[in-house]
This record gives structure tokens, C-alpha cells and sequence, in this order.
């Protein structure tokens, strides 16, 4: 077989002159639809317009154009079937043999700011998808091509043997399946969640492979980095990479965490991660500043850690980062200075995040949990507290400077993995103490690590206290205030115990466990 006859209809036109006019060359005579044929024949290509293979006008503003027999027989016949030959011969059909088509920019469509519900619909392809799942059920025969980067491999094999390889047929089929699915799937969420459906009775998700990762969690799991469609601006699948070897699995997950947390603080912050917790979290009047206390915080655990800032890294900072071995330093960017100083460095990696939008903390998105058979999805924990919105339970309010500290021990608590408590003093963490399987745990294990400086701090829990022994442990140990969500039945217990010594405790009427 050879490639005849070639029907192209693309939005993106990128290429598409190119392409077409060394077909044409060979032989292949083009059928176009309106734009896309308009500009072939203002480039000199020859091109024989649809309207003169269906018989019938373009209309409803290119609603209806290639939606014909004469298209979908000519890209549906089974070539070796004489009886579908007969019927092609009786009506008069002509066979298409490469199809061309590139959808409707739906996701482009969307992604403006303020779309009207009428565009995004109005951007919804039916006639592309259509020729493309029409091409690709039959390509045992037609060529189908739906992406651009694919028009050089379909030439060289055309120049050669004046048709595509069944391999290559196969290949663009199942190209375009996953194309069409993910376009439909694009649309189906943005109609679910215009219509306030978030959670369907059918959840089609798509994403777009950014990178193979060399391996997984460990060296003998495959892996690979996906993102979604509309992903937001600030987030790690968007940030570019300055230097450094590309990032692995663990890197991702931790550099993820560790942007999570630093989105949390308008003014200058910096977070150390540890295998998704923080281990150092700083904020001060500069980033220098930040960094010093992210550092001061745990300087034994920070060493090969990740450490986001929200703010734009400087010679000073970059001087004393470099003075450690990190894995990660992602910032929304780095003055010149700061990179000459850093990339000094061959196994340091930089990523540009671009600015940092604190505000965006409030928008909760679904976030998915895979379990063996299926996923749990939730909303992402968004939620954030004022002052005002916190119950002093204790016959001792807070200081404004216990205040302040709470507020941020509250601000790291939520991104540590359960049970946690956190300690803060002087606007940094001083003891973490992660994922422990009792609360009394956790908090010793960040009161040991706090030593001394434990006297003045400020404990944070990410959820109630069963009993009154944490407090108990928090108080002999020289702890101030407390910050928790209350609504155990022996609250009063824990009350009771800090009354006794003097503490503060404010509760938060929130919870926020972290697996
Ligand atoms: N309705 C139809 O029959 C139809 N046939 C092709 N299209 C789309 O029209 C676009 C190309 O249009 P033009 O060649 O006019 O620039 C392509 O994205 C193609 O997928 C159609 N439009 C949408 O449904």
C-alpha cells in the first residue's frame, strides 16, 4: 500500500506547511478543511478543499465540516474487505490514507484566567476526534498523526517506502487514543466541577509524563514524574531546574513537602526537609536570616537535606548554604552571585520556582492516595487560623510573643506526618518530633531534641491530647504555651495540668493529621 491521500485539520498549525508540502511532493494529494486549507494554498500547496469530497458546505461555524460519509467510509474501509471495496466503488468513496488532525485548544482555552463557560464549549472538538478515532480503529491501513513531533518519522518512512510501517501505524493508533481520552478527560472535569461534582461517579484523571526517573523510592522500583494539565504556576512540576543532577523520586517527594511548607509564610522563610518532615523551619527579617535560623534549628539533620525558601537567594545565603552538603535548594530565584557561588557545587541542585503565591494556600485541590485496587482522594489540607479564631482554655492567655510562636508551630505542625508535635521558640523549630505512633512519643522525642532550649518554647500538636500526660512531660520540661485542636473527653485533664504550671494553652478547634 501507499499513501494516496491525506485529509489535514489542525488548530496548531506549527509545521503543518512543511509537512504537507513535501507530501505533496510526493504525490499524496491533500484534503483540507477551512483555516488549515487556506493557509496550505496561501503557502502554494496544493490542497483540494473538504466541501468538494463530502459535497456539502462547511457550516454552523466549522461545527459541521468533516462530520461526513464520505470522510468516515474513506477512513473506516477495510482495504482487503471486497465488500467494502464494492460499496466504495458503488457510491463513488475515495479512500484517505493519512489523517492529520490536531484538536480544538480546549486546555489552553480553559486555562485563561477568566473563561466564559460559552468559549471553553465552543472549544470542545467533536469533527477531530471523531476522524481520529476513525483513522486509528483502521490502522491496519490509514495513518493517523495528532502531534506535530511526529510529522519527520512519517515523512522518512513515506520518502522510503511510500507508506508508514504497521509498527509506526500502531504506535500513532494508541498515540491518539491516549490523546482523545485525554481530552475528554480535561473536559469531564471541567464540566464536573462547574457543575459543583468534584467527585463523579467516574473519576477521569489525566496527566503529561515530564520525566523517566532513573528509579523510585528505591533502585529496584521503576518510576517516572507525571503533571497535570492546568498545574499551578508555583508548584515543583513547573519549577525549572539551574543545575545540578536531575532529581530523583525522593528528591521530588521531599522538594514538594518542603515547597508546601514554605508557601505557608508571607514574610521571609526557609524550610529544611528530611524525608518529607521538616527539620529546620526559620523565618526572620531576611532570607539570610531565615536560612540562619532553618540551620540553627537541627544542624545535624538539615546535612543532605532539602531547603525551600520563599524568597530569592543572595550571595550571603548562597555563602552559608554552600557551607554544607545539601541535595535541594529551590527558591523563586537566584541573584547571579548566588549561582556563581552555588554551582560551585557539582551535587547541589537548584531549582527556580518562580514567585511564590502565599495566597494560593487557600485553594484546596484534590489530592489522590493510590491503595492496592483503587485511590482515596481528598481535599488538600488548605485550612489556616487567625488569632482571633483561637479558644484560650487556660486561666493564663498567651503573651503576644507566645502568640506569635503558636501561630507558627501551628504553621509546621500541619505539614509533619502524624503523630507530631512540634517545639518553637525565637521564630524557628526547635525540637520535631514525626510520625510517632503515640503523642507522647512524638513530644519526647522533640523535647530531647529541643534540650535546653525547650525552657520558653512553645509546643504545637497536630491533634489532642488522649491524656494529660504530654502536657505533664511539656511542663517539666520548661514549656510555655500550647497549641492543639482540643475535643478529647479528658481535655480537662491536660487543662488541669497546665493551670497547675502556668501554661498557656489555646485551642484551634482543628485537627491536622498528616499520613
Ligand atoms: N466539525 C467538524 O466537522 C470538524 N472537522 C475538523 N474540525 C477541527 O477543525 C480544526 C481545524 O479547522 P481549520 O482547518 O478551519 O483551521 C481542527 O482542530 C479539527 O479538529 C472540526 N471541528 C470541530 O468539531
Amino acid at each position: 500500500m501507499s499513501i494516496k491521500r491525506a485529509l489535514v485539520s489542525v488548530s496548531d498549525k506549527t509545521g503543518i506547511v512543511d509537512f504537507c508540502r513535501e507530501l505533496s511532493q510526493m504525490g499524496v494529494e491533500i484534503i483540507s478543511t477551512g483555516g488549515t486549507s487556506s493557509l496550505l494554498s496561501k503557502e502554494g500547496v496544493p490542497v483540494i478543499g473538504i466541501s468538494d469530497v463530502t459535497g456539502f458546505p462547511e457550516i454552523m461555524d466549522g461545527r459541521v465540516k468533516t462530520l461526513h460519509p464520505a470522510v468516515h467510509s474513506g477512513l473506516l474501509a477495510v482495504r482487503d474487505n471486497e465488500e467494502h471495496t464494492r460499496q466504495m466503488e458503488e457510491l463513488g468513496l475515495g479512500y484517505i490514507d493519512l489523517v492529520v488532525v490536531n484538536l480544538y485548544p480546549f486546555q489552553e482555552t480553559i486555562a485563561k484566567p477568566d473563561v466564559a463557560y460559552e468559549d471553553a464549549i465552543e472549544n470542545i472538538d467533536i469533527g477531530g476526534p471523531t476522524m481520529l478515532r476513525s483513522a486509528a480503529k483502521n490502522h491496519a491501513f490509514v495513518s493517523v498523526v495528532v502531534d506535530a513531533s511526529d510529522y519527520s518519522q512519517v515523512l522518512e518512512e513515506v520518502r522510503n517506502d511510500g507508506d508508514t510501517t504497521l509498527e509506526t501505524r500502531k504506535r500513532l493508533a494508541a498515540k491518539v487514543f491516549r490523546h482523545t481520552a485525554a481530552y475528554d478527560a480535561l473536559i469531564s472535569d471541567y464540566l464536573s466541577n462547574v457543575n459543583g461534582d468534584p467527585l463523579p461517579e467516574r473519576l477521569t484523571v489525566t496527566y503529561e509524563k515530564l520525566q523517566d526517573l532513573r528509579y523510585g523510592e528505591n533502585p529496584h522500583q521503576q518510576a517516572a514524574f507525571y503533571r497535570k494539565p492546568l498545574a499551578a504556576q508555583d508548584t515543583l512540576t513547573t519549577a525549572e531546574q539551574l543545575h545540578g543532577k536531575e532529581l530523583s523520586y525522593n528528591n521530588i517527594n521531599d522538594a514538594n513537602a518542603a515547597l508546601q511548607i514554605v508557601k505557608e509564610f508571607e514574610e521571609p522563610a526557609v524550610v529544611a526537609v528530611k524525608h518529607m518532615n521538616p527539620c529546620g523551619v526559620g523565618i526572620g527579617a531576611s532570607i539570610y536570616e531565615a536560612y540562619s535560623k532553618a540551620y540553627a534549628a537541627d544542624p545535624t539533620s538539615i546535612f543532605g537535606g532539602i531547603v525551600a525558601a520563599n524568597r530569592i537567594i543572595d550571595s550571603d545565603t548562597a555563602g552559608k548554604l554552600s557551607e554544607i552538603f545539601l541535595e535541594i535548594v529551590l527558591a523563586p530565584d537566584f541573584t547571579q552571585e548566588a549561582l556563581d557561588i552555588l554551582t560551585k557545587k557539582k551535587n547541589i541542585r537548584l531549582l527556580k520556582t518562580g514567585e511564590l503565591n502565599a495566597a494560593r494556600k487557600r485553594e484546596s485541590q484534590f489530592v489522590v492516595t493510590s491503595i492496592d485496587g483503587g485511590m482515596i482522594v481528598q481535599q488538600s489540607d488548605v485550612h489556616s487560623i487567625e488569632a482571633s479564631e483561637l479558644n484560650v482554655v487556660t486561666d493564663r492567655a498567651p503573651s503576644e510573643e507566645e502568640l506569635k510562636q503558636l501561630l507558627f508551630g501551628w504553621k509546621v505542625v500541619k505539614h509533619v506526618k502524624s503523630n507530631a508535635i512540634v517545639l518553637a521558640a525565637n521564630d524557628m523549630t526547635v525540637g520535631v518530633g514525626a510520625g510517632q505512633m503515640n503523642r507522647v512519643g512524638a513530644a519526647k522525642i522533640a523535647i530531647e531534641q529541643a534540650g535546653e532550649q525547650a525552657k520558653g518554647a512553645i509546643l504545637a500538636s497536630d491533634a489532642f491530647f488522649p491524656m494529660g500526660d504530654t502536657l505533664e512531660l511539656a511542663a517539666k520540661a520548661g514549656i510555655t504555651a500550647v497549641i492543639q485542636p482540643g475535643g478529647s473527653i479528658k481535655d480537662e485533664e491536660s487543662i488541669k495540668v497546665a493551670n497547675e504550671y502556668g501554661i498557656a494553652m489555646v485551642f484551634t478547634g482543628v485537627r491536622h493529621f498528616k499520613h
